[in-house]
């Protein structure tokens, strides 16, 4: 047996506690850019912030399924967001142009009348995919990019990745003439591992490599749920590597799985992780860094499919995401950094035009509905039941 860990390594000391000196030399002990004032604005702006204009968001980690629940949860992401990239995680996995192209055209079928929302395609990696379908993609000006699921580390992966430096080189060597970016669902699959350590070791065992091997290539670590993820992203410079964070990753940690019994709805992957880490992921998107964007990694299952004996992993966000990376932000005290997340720092990593439309959060509190209904069942919302205090609205 492999034992990656020994107990001193990890962040799993018995003594360890959120507030000790342990976890503020470990926060502080990362390089990102700093904002003394915090505390101060915060307070200065709790008191008169009662509404934010800000440039429509994208969403650079969406799944928006296919069939009825597609067109269940297709509204909630065109009504706030401008762009989203859509994942492959389809059954069959989206493998091809031609796939891609046709899973466009339904989206766009089922779309609300006038809405101007642009899903940006992936194409699913397989061991098997050829270099020639790179560039069929880039040809197609349609599929954006192309998502490494190791084989087996989350929902719908079983057609990913067995082993990306013995069959996937040329390819990506392709896709760094092509431009195309890379998106990592950055987990190592070997059951040896402990759930809680496989987005450190494939940071350490397969993302490392991989750029120091392919540095043109330009890489997304999706998710991120970890301290070693943000000192990962900081150790490149600003330009080829970025990352994604969840509004599941900023607001609950590994607690909530297990708060009064089992919480089957906040169950996703990467699993929530410990609060230091959560605490890290918050100042690496609050530092104002270009390297973090959005990407809600909205991911509907049926509520039978969560809550029975072998749950699937995913959280459904799309409808309350920005109001709750809006509470993210609030709460550290930089809602001026809150704009730059949700509508800068994507397309200007991706190098594409910032939105011209604007949306806006009011201060006004709002329920969030107990499930979403629709013709094969019940979707729960995260936060399903609870009030929350940013509403988006239209203008
Ligand atoms: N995040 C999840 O827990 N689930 C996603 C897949 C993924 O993004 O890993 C899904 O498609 O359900
Ligand atoms: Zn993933
Ligand atoms: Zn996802």
């Amino acid at each position: 047996m492999r034992a990656y860990y020994s107990p001193s390594q990890s962040l799993a000391s018995p003594t360890y506690h959120p507030r000790s000196p342990l976890s503020s030399l470990l926060l502080q002990s990362l390089s990102l850019p700093r904002n003394p004032n915090r505390a101060a604005r915060a307070i200065a702006r709790s008191s008169k912030m009662e509404e934010l204009a800000m440039t429509k968001p994208d969403d650079w980690h969406l799944h928006l399924r296919d069939g009825d629940l597609l067109q269940a949860v297709l509204p909630h992401s065109a009504k706030h967001f401008g762009r989203a990239i859509v994942m492959p995680n389809l059954k069959p996995p989206i493998t091809t142009t031609t796939m891609a192209v046709a899973y466009r055209e339904s989206i766009l079928k089922v779309l609300p009348p006038g809405s101007g929302f642009d899903p940006l395609m992936t194409l699913y990696l397989t061991d098997n995919t050829s270099a020639e379908e790179i560039k069929l993609a880039r040809m197609s000006g349609v599929v954006f990019a192309v998502k490494l699921y190791p084989a087996g580390a989350t929902t719908n992966s079983q057609d990913g990745v067995t082993d990306i430096f013995g069959k996937c080189l040329p390819v990506l060597e392709e896709m760094v003439e092509q431009n195309m970016p890379l998106l990592v669902h950055g987990e190592v699959t070997d059951p040896d591992v402990d759930i809680f350590d496989r987005e450190k070791v494939f940071i350490e065992t397969i993302l490392t490599p991989l750029v120091q091997r392919l540095p043109r290539l330009k890489v997304v670590m999706e998710h991120i749920t970890t301290i070693d993820a943000v000192r990962f992203i900081e150790s490149y410079n600003e330009g080829n590597v970025a990352a994604t964070v969840t509004p599941q990753h900023l607001l609950l940690n590994r607690n909530s799985l297990f708060r009064g019994g089992l919480q089957p709805h906040n169950y996703c992957l990467p699993v929530l992780k410990r609060e230091i880490h959560r605490q890290a992921i918050i100042l690496a998107v609050t530092s104002g860094s270009r390297r973090y964007f959005l990407g809600t990694d909205s991911a509907p299952h049926e509520r039978k499919r969560k809550e029975c004996t072998c749950g699937c992993a995913g959280i459904y966000n799309a409808s309350v995401a920005l109001s709750l990376y809006a509470k993210v932000f609030e709460e550290a005290g930089a809602l001026d950094k809150l704009e730059a997340f949700t509508s800068f720092n994507g397309p200007d990593f991706y190098g594409l035009p910032r939105n011209s439309s604007k949306i806006v959060l009011r201060k006004s509190q709002w329920k969030v509905p107990e499930t979403y209904t629709y013709s094969s069942g019940t979707i729960v919302p995260m936060f399903a039941g609870e009030t929350l205090s940013w509403l988006p609205c239209d203008n």
